[in-house]
């Protein structure tokens, strides 16, 4: 039977909320990553900005490797960030030849399962810009990774079986896999629970767990096999998405741009890479620019102070699980 998704059923009703700052166990942030002294930190200032921009009531948490100069923390706190330095983890010793040889850096996306000062996450890649908010993803019930399916189709996934026989779970008709791998999930984005327990037993397992090309996202898939659960990809646009599977994708509807296709991060783009002279990616990266340069959408600590006694209204969003209203994965064949 075809996994379905939970549908977020937004009830049209405003509920009168006064913003809290995030106190005690309901303490809820997003949170994102950043390695090195590279331009990365742009898209982490443009990240805190896009979250500001669509009024989302929770703080953007940076998780961020001891390399990070001071210059880039600097950036990060006067957008508002709350920084938290985290130390690197790598995976066993390996010969493997990573998807991309940097991925080695994101086994140390980890470590944000033991923020435990949060009951609940959202984490973000810092190549992602949020164009809708997305707070009601923080409502989603405890007890699961919420994350949106990965396609397997780029020249990236070149070394798994999947690819070989042109499988795909984004359209599992398409070739037939005797025993499809489970669900698989994009790492740029995901709703979790920071938890100590959890926490020691990633890095446990991690180091009796040989590296796979995908890295830490390879891991956290095989990991969170059980508990993780499909949202649609309004939630993190995988852009390959745009030109591999574009019957699944309505473009005026999706709320979140990862912009991690090859040649896509919008602040190294030139439109030469393969599929990044597309009017679609281009109009995505000039609305990522839109919002790195609004200078408007700076923090402002006093104005932001005095939102804080300010009653703001919000759709009150429930997310419905696990009975979806539509069944949102098309079921793949009986065979
Ligand atoms: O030099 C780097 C490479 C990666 N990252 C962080 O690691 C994440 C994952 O890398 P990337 O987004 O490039 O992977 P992709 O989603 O494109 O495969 C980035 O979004 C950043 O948050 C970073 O901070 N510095
Ligand atoms: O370290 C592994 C990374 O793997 C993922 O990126 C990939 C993956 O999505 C492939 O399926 C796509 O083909 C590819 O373009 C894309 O870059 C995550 O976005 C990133 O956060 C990180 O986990
Ligand atoms: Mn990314």
């Amino acid at each position: 039977m075809a996994p379905k998704v939970p549908a977020n059923v937004i009830v049209g009703s405003t509920t009168k909320l006064t913003k809290v700052k995030n106190v005690g166990y309901s303490k809820r942030a997003y949170v994102t990553f950043l390695a090195g002294n590279g331009d990365y930190v742009k898209g982490a200032v443009g990240l805190a900005k896009g979250l500001r921009k669509v009024r989302s009531a929770y703080p953007l948490v940076v998780a961020m490797l001891p390399d990070v100069p001071e210059e880039h923390r600097e950036m990060l706190r006067k957008q508002g960030c709350i920084l938290r330095e985290i130390e690197p983890i790598y995976p066993p010793e390996s010969q493997i030849q990573f998807a991309m040889a940097y991925y080695v850096l994101n086994y140390s996306k980890l470590r944000i399962w033991d923020f435990e000062e949060y009951s609940k996450m959202v984490y973000l890649d810092a190549d992602i810009q949020v164009y809708e908010n997305i707070d009601h993803l923080f409502d989603a019930p405890d007890g699961y990774l919420y994350a949106v399916m990965d396609c397997f189709c780029e020249k990236t996934w070149s070394h798994s079986p999947q690819y070989s026989i042109g499988y795909c779970q984004q359209c599992p008709d398409r070739a037939h896999m005797a025993s499809p791998p489970p669900l698989y999930f994009n790492a740029g984005m995901f709703v979790f629970e920071p938890s100590r327990l959890t926490y020691d037993s990633l890095l446990h397992t991690l180091r009796v767990t040989p590296p796979t090309p995908f890295a830490e996202q390879d891991f956290l898939n095989m990991f969170f096999e059980k508990t993780y659960k499909p949202i649609p990809p309004i939630y993190n646009l995988v852009l390959a998405m745009l030109w591999r599977h574009p019957e699944n994708i309505e473009l005026d509807k999706v709320k979140v741009v990862h912009y991690c296709a090859a040649g896509s991060k919008p602040w190294r783009y030139t439109g030469k890479e393969a599929n990044m002279d597309r009017e679609d990616i281009k109009i995505l990266v000039s609305k990522w620019w839109d919002v790195y340069n609004d200078e408007s959408l700076d923090y402002k600590p006093d104005e932001e102070e005095k939102e804080e006694e300010e009653v703001f209204s919000r759709p009150s969003i429930m997310s419905s699980m696990p009975e979806p209203a539509i069944s949102y994965i098309p079921a793949p064949s009986a065979a």
